[in-house]
Formats: structure tokens, C-alpha cells, sequence
């Protein structure tokens, strides 16, 4: 019997109610939910009532005492989890949760630093250096807490937040309200097996409970998903460890095509600004800021300064000659920079730091970077 069949009995006995949605493993996807009959848009899909979401109350207080006061939910639920102080109580959603070796396989933060320090692409990377300064204070805090024998070891805290960090909702209470956003987080058993997409079902929450309706109509034996945010793929690649094929908010980061065309003077001016690095491109645009930067290399200072304050140039057709400028030099700037990503791909082929699989989900993130850029290229160049 799969884990997820028993999990769905102690969970209906618990008032959580599916309608029409089934838990299946998915190739490539882990678990996930399917349909099994026709839905309609707008049915309710699942009831999980709020006194079966984990949050900050039901951590006991003989784990959150031993804790920082000023400590994070992401970090208590980990130190609950990994502790799992009510092993009965909890074992038939622990069961269910994706093991340790397909964590360790697929979310950055457990790599090898040598690949997920050289080869993430930079959003990425930024996104990895800031959850790896997140760690460490919430590891710190629980090391300290929990020192005696059989201790608290590291990877089982990391395991357990790794799975925090990707399993969580947003929720609100009277008293969460009171706390920043990224405290009002909770776990729900069944809801966390949904797999995301670019759109998808809404979630709805209540003081009583969580409930997931169908965004569209669906077949039987389709996938049904949630959207766990309008989130770039390299945003997905660093937080849930996946990409996905066809993201309509994916997005890309132009620092390492922009940067280095830069001179120091030029940097300068750009930071005084407020200007200095964030350059973004999607399928349809390029970020202002990378105008901005683009613009400094292209015409005189006062110019640029009049581009900057939002001053048109009086008619005068200075501004068209100006841009096009600027959209040759990104065209050049982005062919540049698609050749550094080709060697970047070529030498992930040879390189033996880190699993295949890693290795080949990187290259599959660069592939999808440099279609981006060659969309942007063609359309500055027609
Ligand atoms: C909230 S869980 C969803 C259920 C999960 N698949 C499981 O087996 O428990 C989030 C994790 O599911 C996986 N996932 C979600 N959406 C996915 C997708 N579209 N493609 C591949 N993996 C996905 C990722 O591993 C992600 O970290």
C-alpha cells in the first residue's frame, strides 16, 4: 500500500475532505494530485481544517521554550520536525514527505558548493546566499538548543528545514497578523502534496480552514496544481529544486552580460542613482534599470541624467536615435554573454563535482536562460 493511501484515512478521520482529487506519483514530479472525474471550475477540490495545520502553536513548548524568542516559524517547525517529539501523532504525514536522498539531490542548498557556488545562474545564486545566512542562524539557534546525546545533528535539522521551506502556506491568525509575513506560515497535510505550476487552483484560507478550488475544468487523470507564487525558474531551481518547462513569469538576470561593460566611473554614477546591477529580461522585456545602464554607455552624461529624471528629449528624435543605441550594444552584450553560458554548459558536461542529475538540471536552467536571451536578441534586431 503507498504511504499516501494510509495518510488519506488518518487524514479523513480528521475532518480533511478530497473531492474528486486523488494523491499519484508523478515521474520527475515526486507525488503529486490528480483528478479522478471531470471537475468543474470553481469546485471545491479539498477541506483541510485549521486543528490539523502545524504551526507555531502546536510546536510543544519543551522544544520552543529551549529556543530563541525571536526565532522564525521556518526554524521552529524545522527543530519540531526534526526532532518529531510526537512520532504517533504525526507519523502518517511524516511518511509521505519526499526522503532525505531526493532532498539532498535536488534543492541547491545541500550541493556540493563547488557546482551550486560556480554554476547556479546569478538570481539564483543571490537566492542560495541568502537561505544559507538563514540556516546558519536558525542552525546555530539549534544546535545550542538541543546539544545532548543523541544530538540534534546538522543534516537532520537541514533535512527538516529544507522540507519546511518548501512545504509551507501562507496563513493568518489575529495573533500572526502581528508578526512579519514571513512568520505567518503553517503546514497542512494533503494540500502540500499539490505540485506547482505557472497557474493554478486558488488557496483559500478561513480561521477554520484551508480550502483548494478548481481554477479551470479539468479531465479525469489530469495533473491538478497550485501556483506557489509567480515565481522565475531560478527562484523555483533555488527554493523547491525544480524548473519548470514552460514558465510565463520566468525571467532572467543580465549583471553578468551589463556588469562588466561598465567602467568604474560609469558604475559609479549608475550606484548614485540607485541604478547599479539588478538588470532583468523576460520573454517580452528588458527592465528599466537595464536601460538605464544601457543608456550611460551610449550617450553624454547629461543626457543620460535627463533620461534618468524622465525627461523627454523636446521632439527633437534624439531619444529614438538614442535607443536604438542602447538596443544594439544589449544585442551585442546579450551575443557575448550567450557564448560565456555555451562554455559554462560545456564545461558542466565534462565536470564531475556534484550528481548527474544536478549537473543536468543546471544545464537545463542555462538552456532556458539562453532562449531567453536569443528571443530578446532577435526582437531588438528586427
Ligand atoms: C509542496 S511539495 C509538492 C509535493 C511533492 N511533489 C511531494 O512529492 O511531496 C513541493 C515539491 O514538489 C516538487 N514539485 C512541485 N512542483 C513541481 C513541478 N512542477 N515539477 C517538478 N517538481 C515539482 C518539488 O520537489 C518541490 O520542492
Amino acid at each position: 500500500m503507498e504511504a499516501y493511501t494510509e495518510l488519506l484515512l488518518w487524514a479523513g478521520e480528521h475532518g480533511v475532505v478530497l473531492n474528486g482529487i486523488e494523491p499519484r506519483r508523478i515521474p520527475g514530479r515526486g507525488i503529486g494530485i490528480v483528478a479522478t472525474r471531470a471537475l468543474e471550475p470553481g469546485e471545491k477540490l479539498l477541506h483541510v481544517p485549521s486543528a490539523m495545520l502545524r504551526t507555531m502553536d502546536t510546536v510543544p513548548k519543551r522544544i520552543s521554550r529551549k529556543l530563541p524568542k525571536k526565532m522564525k516559524i521556518h526554524g521552529l517547525l524545522a527543530a519540531d520536525l526534526a526532532l518529531n517529539p510526537h512520532p504517533g501523532k504525526y507519523g502518517k504525514w511524516n511518511a509521505v514527505v519526499p526522503s532525505r536522498a531526493d532532498i539532498w539531490d535536488s534543492l541547491p542548498l545541500t550541493w556540493d558548493p563547488r557546482l551550486s557556488h560556480e554554476f547556479l545562474p546569478r538570481a539564483a545564486r543571490d537566492l542560495l546566499r541568502k537561505q544559507e545566512a538563514k540556516f546558519a542562524v536558525d542552525w546555530a539557534a539549534a544546535e545550542e538548543a538541543f546539544p545532548e546525546t543523541p544530538a540534534l545533528s546538522r543534516d537532520d535539522y537541514l533535512y527538516a528545514w529544507l522540507l519546511v521551506n518548501s512545504r509551507t502556506f501562507y496563513h493568518e491568525t489575529a495573533r500572526s497578523l502581528k508578526l512579519p509575513p514571513d512568520d505567518r506560515m503553517v503546514l497542512q497535510p494533503v494540500a502540500d502534496l499539490f505540485n506547482h505550476a505557472d497557474a493554478g487552483c486558488a488557496v483559500l484560507f478561513s480561521a477554520a480552514s484551508f480550502a483548494i478550488m478548481a481554477d479551470r475544468a479539468y479531465a479525469a487523470g489530469d495533473e491538478v496544481f497550485i501556483c506557489y507564487g509567480n515565481h522565475g525558474n531560478d527562484m523555483l531551481l533555488a527554493e523547491y529544486g525544480f524548473v519548470l518547462a514552460s514558465n510565463r513569469w520566468d525571467e532572467a538576470c543580465l549583471d553578468d552580460a551589463v556588469l562588466p561593460a561598465l567602467s568604474a566611473r560609469q558604475r559609479a554614477h549608475l550606484d548614485d542613482r540607485g541604478f547599479l546591477g539588478n538588470y532583468m529580461l523576460d520573454a517580452a522585456t528588458v527592465c528599466y534599470r537595464t536601460q538605464v545602464a544601457l543608456r550611460l554607455m551610449c550617450v553624454p552624461l547629461r543626457e543620460w541624467q535627463r533620461f534618468v529624471d524622465g525627461a523627454d528629449d523636446g521632439g527633437k528624435g534624439d531619444d529614438a536615435a538614442a535607443q536604438a543605441k542602447a538596443d544594439r550594444l544589449l544585442a551585442s552584450l546579450l551575443g557575448k554573454y550567450r557564448e560565456t553560458i555555451e562554455k559554462t554548459i560545456d564545461t558542466l558536461g565534462s565536470l564531475q563535482a556534484g550528481q548527474p542529475s544536478q549537473r543536468e538540471l543546471l544545464c537545463r536552467r542555462w538552456r532556458q536562460i539562453q532562449t531567453l536571451i536569443d528571443t530578446t536578441i532577435t526582437r531588438l534586431e528586427s
